[in-house]
Parts: structure tokens; sequence; C-alpha cells
């Protein structure tokens, strides 16, 4: 478990780094066991741009928790999805601008589908005509609903969900992977904001 630990405390370090916990919002997880599923989880309502020995807290596959570090993050039932439906090893919550935006644009198509940014290769679609898409789902404040309407758009090849005015929550097969994926997406919505942005107002035009 203090591998584990250590790694999340690294990713934890590079996301504050990116100022992407604003308000003690976020919540990061990686997990420590399969059979049974046990994970670490960022402790609920901490200021996460800070480092302490009580940051996460091991959590059994019902969000109990296992040691005494503090209260699981409240979105820990998300985290808990994400295991349990796919391969996951790690998975992060993060609310920046741009994912919150994104998710308010396209909250009616119900998904955002990128194609012909290279940075989709962060995901392995390499393909010339190749797409990412991140659906997105409405936000509730009843978090066991919250994180049924995120398991249910869980398949094999999805790695984000973003949850409507609320942010993104990613995974990946280990941190590194899952902290790929992440800055991907960011950079994604940040393109897709500046492009619609530039668009508005006819910046090609007088180019
Ligand atoms: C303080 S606003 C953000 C929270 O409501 C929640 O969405 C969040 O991401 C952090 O909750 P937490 O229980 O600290 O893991
Ligand atoms: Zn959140």
């Amino acid at each position: 478990m203090i591998s584990a630990w250590n790694e999340l405390a690294c990713v934890k370090r590079e996301l504050a780094a990116r100022d992407w916990f604003p308000g003690t919002s976020g919540n990061l997880s990686i997990k420590v066991s399969n059979k049974p599923l046990t994970c670490l989880v960022t402790v609920s309502g901490k200021d996460k741009y800070k480092e302490t020995e009580e940051d996460f807290v091991l959590v059994d596959q019902d969000g109990k928790a296992l040691t005494e570090q503090g209260k699981p993050s409240a979105e820990t039932v998300i985290h808990l999805e994400v295991y349990k439906r796919t391969d996951a090893g790690c998975s992060l919550h993060v609310h920046t601008l741009d994912n919150n935006l994104i998710s308010e644009l396209y909250a009616e198509k119900g998904s955002i589908t990128f194609r012909n940014v290279e940075l989709i290769k962060a995901f392995g679609v390499l393909d010339a005509d190749g797409e990412l898409t991140i659906p997105i789902v409405e936000n509730f404040a009843d978090l066991p609903t919250l994180g049924k309407v995120v398991g249910e758009q869980i398949s094999a090849d999805t790695k984000a969900i973003l949850i409507r005015n609320h942010g993104i929550t990613v995974w990946g097969k280990n941190a590194f992977e899952a902290k790929r994926h992440l800055e991907a997406c960011e950079f994604l919505f940040s393109y897709q904001m500046k492009l619609l942005h530039a668009k508005a107002l006819n910046l090609k035009e007088v180019l």
C-alpha cells in the first residue's frame, strides 16, 4: 500500500501544480487490491494543494473506510464504479473551468467527440480518421444516483466521463496512464473552447 500511496501522492502533487483543485474540489484514487477490491482515495473536504499524512484513506468495495485517516471522498462511489467496470488501476476527478464549460456547451448532445487533433493519440486512437468520444452525464447532489448514472456510461473502451457543470473523472491502468488521459482531456477542452472563441470572432477570416 505504501507504493500505491506514494504513486498517488506524486500525481496529486502534479495536479496541484496545475491548479486543478480549486475550493477543495477534486478527488483521486488508486487501486490497492482486486480480490477483495480496495483502493486508496483522497480524504473528503481536504485542501488538495497541501500534502499531509492523512491525505488518503483505504476503502473497501462498498466505500467503507478500512483505515483512519479521515472520511473517504464523497465521490468514492464514482471511483468504485470505475474499478468494478474496467481494468483501471487509477481514477482521477478534477473540476476545471474548461471541463465545466465543455460539459455545459455539449450537455444536450450527451457527449463530445474529438477528431483530427493529435492529442487523441494519448488514448491510443492512432488511426488518421480516429475519434475520441467522451460521454456527458447530468450532475446529481445525491451521490449514489450520480455514481449510478456514471457507471451506466462506462464501457470497456471508455476512459473519461464528464459530469455537467461539475467536472471530469478519468482513469487508466496506472497513475501514469490516468494522468496522461487527464492532461489530454484538459488540453482538448481548452483547444475546443479557444477554437469556438476564435470562430465566434471570425478570426480565420482576418488571417
Ligand atoms: C467543494 S466542491 C467539490 C465537491 O462537492 C466534490 O465535487 C469534489 O470533487 C470533492 O469532494 P470530496 O468529498 O472532497 O472528495
Ligand atoms: Zn467533484
